[in-house]
């Protein structure tokens, strides 16, 4: 499968429609991989994406999803107690996993101990020590390059001044290559501690989908002209690609500047 850098993208009236067409592409792939091969691997981000996947939490989606054949991980996640509430495990888990039938065993979050000890870089040792083992498991394939790890889906959002994942510009993180998952310390967006897959790794994904709402301070938008029309690879987010389909995902505002 040839690696794809041709970004799509998807404009939407506001939040609600965004909202919608997320649920929609989510659960037509969930369908895909379930059926393929009776299981599906997603990736999650936190802030505002949990609450764009609301409407995976409505009719029809809520009761057609095969919930017990997800498996769901973390793209980046704050080194905190996983009660804290800037937990991206909390998040996703008070606003959407609670909500549907996971199986817990399917839920991959960073170690418990090692989080509320504060120690980043041990939970990013741990959580890649997983993914190999899943890897060992047959839950999760090597992409074809047989280095990183392939999800199916990841879905994520981007930050305003074009961060993806925990990967921030001018920071060492978007260079690494020889591990799966590392870890940062000095975050310039709090909390400071965080561990977050490798580029390498989020672009082996099959698909890869950036939802981006402006809140209106034209920052977003400026990140994403920036990406679209001048692809600054200063920005993280402008690294992006996936095996199958980049998609991103825009509100009016977030595409006001294209
Ligand atoms: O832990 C985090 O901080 C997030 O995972 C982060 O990577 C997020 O996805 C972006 O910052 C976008 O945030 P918004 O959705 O709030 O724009």
């Amino acid at each position: 499968m040839a690696e794809t850098t041709q970004r799509k993208r998807e404009v939407f009236a506001n939040k609600n429609e965004l909202s919608v067409a997320l649920a929609k592409y989510t659960a037509h792939l969930s369908a895909k991989f379930c059926k393929e091969k009776g299981i599906f691997t997603v990736v999650l981000s936190g802030c505002g994406l949990i609450d764009w996947l609301g409407k995976l939490l409505e009719s029809p989606y809520k009761e057609s999803v095969e919930w017990s054949k997800w498996h769901v991980f973390w793209v980046d996640e704050r080194v905190c107690s996983h009660e804290d509430q800037n937990s991206n495990y909390k998040l996703a888990m008070d606003g959407f996993i609670s909500k549907v039938g996971i199986p817990k065993e399917n839920i991959y979050a960073i170690d418990k101990q090692c989080a509320v000890d504060g120690d980043a870089e041990r939970c990013a040792t741990l959580y890649e020590e997983w993914l190999r083992n899943l890897v060992k498991e047959k839950i999760l394939p090597l992409c074809p390059n047989g280095q990183y790890p392939q999800f199916d889906l990841q879905l994520q959002g981007m930050g305003p001044d074009g961060h993806m994942a925990s990967l921030f510009p001018e920071r060492p993180q978007i260079k690494v290559t020889d591990k799966w998952v590392t870890h940062i310390t000095d975050s310039p967006k709090p909390p400071p501690r965080r561990i977050t897959l490798t580029l390498p790794v989020i672009n082996s994904s099959l698909y890869n989908l950036m939802a981006v709402c402006d809140d209106h301070t034209d920052q977003c938008a400026r990140s994403i002209a920036d990406i679209f029309k001048n692809n600054n690879l200063a920005l993280p987010a402008a690294h992006l690609t996936a095996q199958v389909e980049q998609m991103w995902y825009l509100d009016k505002a977030a595409a006001s500047l294209l």
